[in-house]
């Protein structure tokens, strides 16, 4: 019996969930369920097979497996209207930032099992760093569940539920910066001459295979960066540069705004 999946909330972040469980092939898009209060996101959805349900509660009663993927704010409010829907046998899984398990437990009621992930939009690619905590009506095979949707588009940690505002800063948030030195590298490729697409094309592959290298060798990014700086040559003139222009207290502080930005989220 293939595994029916549902998005509450059929924006950015549903649609590089289902687009890439389809093309992994861990969940089709034909065994799929969305919601969403505007019409267009529902278009976009059941253009590629999956089936738009009329209220959250219709899709709860169609899935296995729930993904609440509206912003932060609405999840509680969410959860309260698909209550009479929801059971032990609904495994709600929220992506939302900042919320806890125990409001979505307090507005899901009792004995339903609840997961939090924090995912990233590479998703879609089938490249995803996320991170999940498991809620107290959880068992074992919730939790292998949601690590075999995830481990078919990429990665996933599982991590105290404390940890997921800092899981947030790095990776949930993290495309955004990524993009942008991508964006600044090509800038710099057209100020030294560069056609802007080729530009692009080198700056984006650069992030990726050096990321591949992090990855595949294990090795620590600063010996793979002396492994890149000839002495005097042109790569330490830019690390230097870099420094001057503070990249790494930037790249610190930015995910620490974020994660401190996902503890607020939490209070409110
Ligand atoms: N985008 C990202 O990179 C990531 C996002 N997340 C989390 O994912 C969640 C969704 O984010 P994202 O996809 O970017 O947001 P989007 O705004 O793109 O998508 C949310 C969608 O849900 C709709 N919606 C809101 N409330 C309801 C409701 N009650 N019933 C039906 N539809 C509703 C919204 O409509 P409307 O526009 O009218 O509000 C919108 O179309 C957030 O909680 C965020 O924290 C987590 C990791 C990464
Ligand atoms: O910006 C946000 O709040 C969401 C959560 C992580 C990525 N996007």
């Amino acid at each position: 019996m293939p595994l029916r999946v549902g998005f509450v909330g059929s924006g950015m972040m549903a649609e590089a969930l289902a687009g890439g469980f389809d093309a992994s092939g861990v969940a089709a898009f034909s065994d799929m369920c969305c919601v969403d209060r505007n019409q267009p996101r529902l278009d976009l959805f059941a253009s590629w097979g999956v089936t738009p349900c009329a209220t959250a509660t219709e899709l709860a009663k169609k899935c296995d497996v729930i993904f609440i993927a509206v912003k932060p704010y609405g999840v509680a409010a969410v959860l309260e209207e698909m209550r009479p829907a929801l059971s032990k046998d609904t495994l709600v899984v929220s992506i939302a930032a900042g919320v806890t398990i125990a409001t979505m437990e307090a507005a899901a009621g009792e004995g339903v099992p609840i997961i939090r992930v924090m995912p990233n939009t590479p998703c879609l690619v089938k490249c995803v760093a996320a991170a999940m905590s498991a809620g107290r009506y959880c068992d074992q095979t919730h939790a292998d569940t949601v690590s075999t949707l995830f481990d078919a588009v990429g990665k996933i940690h599982q991590v105290k539920e404390s940890l997921l505002n800092a899981v947030t800063g790095v990776s949930g948030s993290g495309p955004a910066y990524v993009f942008q030195v991508i964006e600044a590298m090509a800038d710099g490729g057209v100020l030294a001459g560069l056609p802007r697409g080729v530009a692009q094309d080198l700056a984006a592959r650069t992030v990726m295979g050096a990321a591949k290298m992090v990855i595949e060798t294990g090795k620590h990014p600063g010996a793979l960066k002396d492994g890149v700086t000839s002495p005097g040559g042109t790569t330490i003139a830019a690390v230097a540069e870099l420094e001057r222009c503070g990249v790494r207290s930037a790249f610190m502080r930015a995910v620490k705004a974020a994660a401190d930005r996902g503890e607020e989220l939490s209070k409110q």
